[in-house]
């Protein structure tokens, strides 16, 4: 796939979600943000409020909730949501409960992403479900898929960025295969070239989360021996 530098970025979420993230560095992704066309900048929760400041509606702020276990209780999760709605977020990207989906909890992970579907569409923002493919097999990645297209979600995103490993063009295929076309995919942890960058669109991501994202945009790049 071939693809300009500037389409590249309109699909990356420009993305800081360590620990120890200071307001400078903050701002610092706010700028690099606009000056490189990135789709959004997602950060932490605490820092929702400053990114919207700092930016003025010139890029969406995106955030992320239950992050990065995903096993805080439903209520705790629609708060933390509709805290950062409040706080000018327009994109929400949660984490489901691994534990409880994986054994046999589904409906209740269901009715989780549901909720914070219907609260996220009340607001005009945009829902994004973390399914955490490194944790998931085969079966269970085409489940989660299922249910976040059941309830409406607009994005099924791969990774969290925390666990063994990130998004894979195995997973890419996979959850296009079994996702309608409206349901959005995220490829997300471990993209750090814009080769496996434009591999992950190739195969059906539309959007791209990266704490690396500048370094997907250089063109000058000699591909992995
Ligand atoms: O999208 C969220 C992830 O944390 C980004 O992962 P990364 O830090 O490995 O690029």
């Amino acid at each position: 796939m071939s693809l300009s530098s500037t389409q590249i970025a309109a699909s990356i979420d420009h993305t800081l979600l360590r620990p120890d993230a200071t307001p400078d560095e903050i701002a610092q992704l706010c700028a690099e943000a606009v000056q490189s066309g990135f789709a959004t900048v997602c950060v932490p929760p605490c820092y929702v409020r400053y990114a919207v400041e700092q930016l003025r509606g010139a890029i969406p702020v995106c955030t992320v909730v239950g992050f990065p276990l995903g096993y805080q209780i439903t209520k705790v999760k629609f708060f933390e949501a509709h805290q950062a709605l409040n706080d000018g977020a327009t994109e929400i990207d949660m984490v489901i409960n691994v534990g409880a989906f994986k054994s046999g909890r589904v409906e209740e992970v269901e009715d989780e992403i549901g909720q914070l579907v219907e609260l996220c569409h009340f607001k005009n923002a945009i829902l994004k479900v973390i399914i955490e493919t490194a944790l998931l097999t085969e079966d269970e990645i085409i489940t989660a898929c299922r249910i976040c297209a059941a309830v409406g979600a607009d994005f099924v995103k791969t990774s969290t960025g925390f666990a063994a490993r990130g998004a894979s063009v195995a997973d890419i295929t996979l959850m296009r295969e079994h996702l309608p076309p409206r349901v959005r995919i995220k490829a997300a942890g471990g993209i750090r070239t814009r080769v496996a960058a434009l591999a992950l669109l190739a195969a059906g991501a539309h959007r791209l989360g990266s704490s690396n994202s500048l370094a997907l945009l250089k063109e000058d790049e000699i591909p992995a021996a």
